[in-house]
């Protein structure tokens, strides 16, 4: 009989050789595994089997390697798949979906010629559009003979945008609402489309889309190759995908698979009451704490003229993005903007405000499913137009930090909003201001609603984003050294009323007219209404401007700080944690402490330790 093994025994020869060859044999998977991944990673563009012009347009671009979203999906694409694919924001996901298009039609125009729309490419707003449709340019500038490519989203008559599509361009760049319109009108055939793009596909799918989706799937020719990307795809996408268009695409969850050491973004939460949201901010951007671009996000129209008027009573320049100004002025801006022409950028998220645009399971949890349905049919009001968005998809170049001035109202906003920062493996950080229950309605001539359940999203922000192997760090600014310079933020708060607001809306606006290239015809011959128009812009109210706001004086700035001005370089504001407010440290997952908005000192790559005061010029 056999002996029954101790734990400590040795195990009989045999044994330990049986024990032995699987695990010999899971050694060598795994390393045979490890050593596709290096080569992987090293793969070309050539590589992944696209045509020469369109290799020779990314190096021209200055994309040395595929990212790994583009590898993953390149050749999925290329095979004829259908591809399903969640990968981070920043990550490339645009020339992903595009260089397969482009190749397709390529391939098809060596054989046959006839004019055809075989790509479109759907987005769920228009500056992205704009956006999509600069790519496929770049893309194809050394094909630019075999390719063309139109967007519908440009202000156009109907006439004009006929003519457009009546050239019969290979590519048609729209949101679903245009493209159906089209389609309906008879405008665009759809009837040879070979590929289609949702971008953005968990927004294109959802509220209000849904119906142009559906009349759009019935249009098109069965078995079109479709692609769906998005940072933010949930099952139920994949549902209504599979129920609009009968297809079962390839799912790639590119989610896990990017490593830490891929990570660059930090992420912080400031908690803070709503009045001291506008005096750290007035000390961020005053004393620049923070480095290069930087784009604030606002919960609504309103408050981000208010922070723009409220930044220029200490003359801070800022612009703004919202929903109200005409596409061509937002496109203007954003690119203004990545060309370092402003350094900051005031954008209201509304979509995400009145919309939420989430389908989290955590939301219907909460029952909030039928708030959003009832906000979905009622929501579109004003003039407003309903494809503005710049939280989603927009590549924004440099931006060194997002900040959430106000919270959005879900995990998912949160990811694409902080999204503009990092991306292409740059560094960047993202600051959100939290407001706590407690503190919620405490002031009420900078309340706003949509902050009173901050701390409930907070713990949905976090665990979202530790689903992705992140994690937000709570960051505590010294009390005792802001308290200087609160009389300055009240005088500043005081001076923009409302009425201030209003004006300041209504001038941007006419602005908007009088720039306006239709109204060009129309003001020529009718002088007076111009000099009518231009005359109100001189009459507005503008908030009363206080000289002694402009500079901060000396005696305010931290010690350290003054030192390192007059030394004529730039220095550091040790606006240092205070030791009583520890109890937040840790909650929320974040294993660090509260950490001070120090930059002298600290952990070794805390990107905050770049936040240099600078003097104004
Ligand atoms: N292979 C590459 N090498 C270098 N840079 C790249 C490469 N691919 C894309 N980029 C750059 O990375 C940036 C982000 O790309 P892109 O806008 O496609 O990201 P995304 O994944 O679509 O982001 P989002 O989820 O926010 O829409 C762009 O500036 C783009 O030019």
């Amino acid at each position: 009989m056999k002996r029954k093994l101790n734990q400590d025994d040795e195990p009989p020869a045999a044994d330990a050789a049986a024990v032995a060859e699987p695990e010999k044999k899971k050694e060598k998977k795994e390393k045979k595994e490890k050593k596709a991944v290096e080569e992987e990673k090293e793969l070309s563009f050539a590589e992944l089997g696209l045509d020469p012009r369109l290799v020779q347009a990314v190096a021209k671009l200055g994309f040395e390697k595929p990212t790994l979203v583009q590898r993953r999906a390149i050749p999925l694409a290329l095979k004829g798949e259908d591809v399903l694919c969640k990968a981070k924001t920043g990550s490339g996901k645009t020339a992903a979906y595009v260089l397969p298009v482009l190749q397709g039609i390529l391939g098809r125009k060596k054989t046959d010629n006839t004019p055809t729309t075989a790509g479109l490419i759907l987005v769920p707003t228009r500056e992205l559009a704009d956006q999509v449709h600069k790519a496929i340019e770049e893309f194809s500038a050394f094909c630019a003979k075999d390719v063309t490519a139109a967007k519908l989203t440009e202000n156009v008559s109907d006439a004009v945008q006929r003519s457009l599509l009546a050239n019969v361009p290979d590519v048609v760049v729209s949101t679903p609402a245009r493209a159906w319109k089209s389609v309906d009108s008879g405008a665009l055939s759809v009837a040879n489309l070979k590929y289609l793009v949702l971008d953005e596909a968990d927004l294109v799918l959802s509220y209000g889309y849904d119906e142009d989706m559906e009349n759009l799937a019935r249009s098109m020719p069965k078995g079109v190759q479709t692609t769906m990307m998005s940072a933010t795809l949930l099952s139920a996408e994949l549902d209504t995908l599979k129920g609009i268009f009968c297809r079962n695409p390839t799912l790639l969850d590119l989610k896990e698979e990017f490593g830490e050491e891929d990570e660059k973004l930090t992420q912080y939460y400031v908690r803070t009451g709503e009045d001291d949201k506008w005096l750290i901010s007035y000390l961020i951007f005053k004393l620049q704490l923070i480095k290069g671009p930087c784009l604030i996000f606002v919960a609504d129209i309103d408050r981000s003229y208010r922070l723009k008027l409220f930044f220029e009573q200490f003359s801070i320049r800022s612009c703004i993005l919202n929903s109200e100004l005409p596409v061509n002025t937002r496109i203007k801006v954003i690119e203004e903007f990545n060309k370092g022409i402003y350094d900051i950028i005031i954008a209201s998220d509304e979509r995400s405000e009145v919309f939420g645009d989430e389908k989290e399971e955590e939301t219907k949890e909460e029952g909030e499913g039928e708030e959003k349905k009832g906000k979905k049919k009622g929501g579109r009001k004003g003039k407003r137009d309903e494809e503005y968005g710049v939280s989603r998809g927009i590549d924004f170049k440099n931006v060194a930090a997002v900040v959430n001035f106000d919270l959005p109202t879900s995990a998912s906003s949160y990811t694409h909003r902080i999204g503009r920062t990092a991306r292409a493996g740059r560094t960047g950080i993202a600051m959100s201001f939290v407001v706590p229950k407690e503190l919620f309605g405490k002031h009420k001539p900078t309340s706003i609603k949509s902050c009173e359940k901050d701390e409930k999203v907070l713990a949905k922000i976090v665990r979202a984003q530790g689903k992705m192997n992140r994690k937000l760090e709570p960051y505590n600014f010294s009390k005792e050294q802001m308290e200087a310079f609160r009389y300055r933020m009240n005088d500043a708060l005081r001076a923009v009323t409302k009425v201030a607001i209003r004006e300041a809306r209504t001038r941007e606006l006419r602005q908007e007219l009088l720039r306006s290239e239709t109204l060009k015809r129309y003001f020529e011959e009718n002088p007076a209404e111009l000099s009518h128009l231009r005359h109100d812009g001189e009459l507005g109210h503008k908030a009363r401007q206080q000289a002694h706001l402009k500079h901060v004086p000396d005696y305010l700035l931290p010690k350290e700080a003054k030192k390192e001005i007059t030394k004529g370089s730039v220095g550091f504001v040790p606006f240092k944690k205070v030791d009583k407010d520890k109890k937040h440290k840790g909650k929320f997952g974040a294993k660090g402490k509260g950490r001070s908005f120090k930059v002298g000192g600290g952990r070794k790559g805390d990107p905050l330790k770049t936040f240099k005061v600078r003097r104004k010029k």
